[in-house]
């Protein structure tokens, strides 16, 4: 008689369910700061590279804008006209939104780093401009301090993180708004300025204790003990590497852009959440699920959700017209009150 496997404890969270949540908010609010009337926020994409992870990502935001009611509007343009392109964009009432796929200068990152100024900061739907960035590290809500009425833009990958672990309950509501990681231990591997360092620093800015790898070595990212710091601090862990940091991490987040690339299994902690960001699977998928609590093979959909959730803000953060009343204003506010 052959025996019956143990049946498995990890529950395996998909991005969809998180992803779906997250969309009926956004149409909420949308439905909250609009005029009656006024039409569906557009989205601009420029493609100017051919990653096929970026014409992917294109296609599965179009189809996410459509079926939300967001115009999505692809534009393919060369590397040359780029730059033009946007500024024309910038100039366009019919735009509210811009998305840039990167890398277009893999080579030259300055020349990235160039592209992602050019977008104008009311339409900069990742926030990638250099004083939503700033905002980000330094952990500052407002672009508009002190009447703090335009909430500032987060980068749309480390921010879904964020919705999965608050979703997940590894945010812990007890705490005050601000410091409800205090007490956690996560590591994130990958550090690139899109995704794995502004993750690392959110996550300490809400009071987790983070080991932040990349191929470099390992940095330790904190609000300092008993999180008295208003802002993460970063140090060397000179020596260090996945055998210190996984051992100790009750959540471990994976971003490396390899297909032969996987976690360490031995090493994870027994009942550890595990999420992958990454396009290739990080987690060997069989293995994991015998020793985390919680499995989250991908993000991308969340990802996306957020996207159109920065478009929404960006809408809400406009100047507000004349023929706003001031009942629009302080919805607009009020709908975000959240974070
Ligand atoms: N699901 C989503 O929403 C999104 C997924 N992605 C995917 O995430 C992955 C990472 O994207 P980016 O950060 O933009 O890539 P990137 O290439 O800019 O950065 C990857 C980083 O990982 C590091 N790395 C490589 N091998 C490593 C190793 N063995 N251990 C530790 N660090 C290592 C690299 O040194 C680099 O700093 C890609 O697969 C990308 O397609 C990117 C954006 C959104
Ligand atoms: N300015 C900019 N922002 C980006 O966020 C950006 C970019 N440029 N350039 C290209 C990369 C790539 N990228 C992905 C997004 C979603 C999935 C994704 O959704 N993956 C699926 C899994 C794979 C599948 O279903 O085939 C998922 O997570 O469900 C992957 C990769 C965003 N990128």
């Amino acid at each position: 008689m052959s025996s019956q496997a143990a049946p498995k404890t990890c529950k395996v969270i998909t991005a969809e369910t998180i992803a779906k949540k997250l969309l009926l908010e956004v149409k909420e609010t949308l439905a909250k700061i609009q005029e009656t009337g006024s039409s569906a926020p557009t989205l601009v994409a420029f493609l100017a590279n051919e990653d096929p992870a970026a014409i992917k990502y294109a296609e599965w935001s179009k189809k996410t804008c459509e079926e939300n009611g967001f115009n999505f509007e692809l534009r393919i343009v060369d590397k040359d006209l780029l730059e033009e392109d946007i500024m024309k964009a910038n100039e366009d009432d019919a735009v509210d939104g811009i998305i840039v796929y990167y890398p277009i200068f893999p080579k030259n990152p300055t020349h990235d780093k160039y592209v992602q100024e050019t977008v104008d900061l009311s339409k900069d739907v990742e926030g990638l401009r250099h004083s939503y960035l700033h905002n980000m590290y330094h952990n500052i809500r407002f672009l508009d301090a002190p009447e703090n009425k335009k909430k500032s833009i987060l980068p749309c990958t480390p921010l879904a993180v964020v919705k999965i672990l608050e979703h997940l309950q590894i945010y812990n509501p007890i705490l005050a708004y601000g410091n409800r990681l205090f007490g956690k231990t996560i590591t994130v591997i990958n550090r690139s300025e899109v995704n794995g360092r502004p993750l690392a620093a959110l996550l300490a800015n809400d009071g987790a204790t983070v080991y932040s790898v990349d191929i470099t070595g390992v940095q330790l990212f904190t609000r300092g003990q008993g999180i008295k710091k208003p802002r993460h601090q970063v140090e060397e862990k000179e020596g260090w590497g996945l055998e210190q940091c996984l051992p100790l991490s009750d959540v471990i987040i994976g971003g490396v852009p390899a297909e032969s690339y996987k976690v360490p299994t031995e090493l994870i902690r027994d009942g550890a959440v595990c999420i992958n960001f990454s396009s290739f699977k990080n987690f060997d998928g069989d293995a994991v699920k015998e020793k985390a609590s919680i499995y989250v093979p991908s993000v991308g959909k969340v990802t996306i959700a957020i996207l159109l959730r920065n478009l929404v803000r960006l809408v809400a953060n406009r100047p507000s017209k004349e023929t706003l009343d001031k009942s629009t204003i302080q919805a607009r506010t009020e709908a975000f009150a959240d974070d």
